[in-house]
């Protein structure tokens, strides 16, 4: 049984705004956590964010309704190993192309016998050593997201579902509307395809789908024409940046 309210939520199939997140701001963190969305993506991969301030979003989170997934820069076993002795207990790992990618992430998670993660006894992820039973539970309590970003992993998805300790697979839209020779257009036609395929296979593999698509009609449409489960609804600065234009606009 988890205690972690996403991976639950993720496991019954639930709708799911979210936000995502690369203002590197922990105040915004806290601002999105009490907005009734139920995940906020702290994104290291296109960010100028570091490890040290991803505990200050963790802390500012707690505050309010929303899980933090942490994407981090890139799939390797190092950042992971720190991101979940900081506390980070939903990773999302970019770029995952084969079930091999995926064993080896999912092992990055985990410690020995079962993974190569190695074992600090007091960090905040186990409550400073006060969390008796951290060892006994913490996978039990983390969700591992992959992203597939391109035809290749898409073709892949059966067998990237399959590997043991995978709970959801995020699309893409933008690096495999790239791959695909339509960058920034995620709606070409044949990106659609492959983005409906992709939630296809997902769900054929029994497990939750996600992707990111901003603005009302955008995520409405994956949510209710597509069926995705989670979705980032919006992104903290393409927020930011619409609201504050549209009003100088009106207003000037
Ligand atoms: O391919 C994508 O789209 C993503 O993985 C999300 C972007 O990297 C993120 O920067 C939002 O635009």
């Amino acid at each position: 049984m988890t205690r972690n309210p996403f991976k639950a939520a993720l496991r019954e199939r639930r709708r799911l705004p979210g936000f995502w997140l690369s203002l590197c701001s922990p105040t915004v963190t806290e601002i999105a956590s009490q907005s009734g969305a139920d995940w906020l993506l702290v994104d290291m991969e296109h960010s100028p964010g570091d490890l040290s301030q991803i505990s200050d979003h963790l802390r500012a989170a707690t505050g309010g309704g929303a899980e933090v997934v942490v994407r981090p820069p890139f799939s390797e076993p190092v950042m992971i190993k720190r991101l979940l002795d900081i506390g980070a207990r939903n990773l999302m790992f970019p770029m995952i192309q084969t079930a091999e990618d995926a064993q080896q992430a999912v092992s990055w998670t985990r410690y020995p016998p079962h993974g190569i993660r190695g074992i600090s006894a007091t960090v905040r992820a186990n409550r400073y050593a006060r969390q008796k039973d951290y060892l006994q539970t913490y996978t039990e309590d983390m969700s591992i997201i992959l992203q597939v970003e391109t035809p290749q992993a898409i073709a892949n998805i059966p067998r990237i579902a399959a590997v043991e300790g995978v709970d959801a697979i995020f699309i893409g839209p933008g690096d495999l509307a790239a791959s695909m020779g339509h960058a920034g257009n995620s709606a070409a036609p044949e990106v659609r395809a492959k983005i409906v395929e992709a939630v296809t296979l997902i769900h054929e593999a029994g497990l939750p789908a996600g992707i990111l698509g901003y603005g009302e009609e955008t995520a409405r449409g994956y949510f209710e024409t597509d069926g995705i489960e989670f979705v980032a609804i919006a992104g903290d600065a393409w927020l930011l940046a619409r609201h504050m234009d549209r009003m100088v606009s009106e207003l000037k």
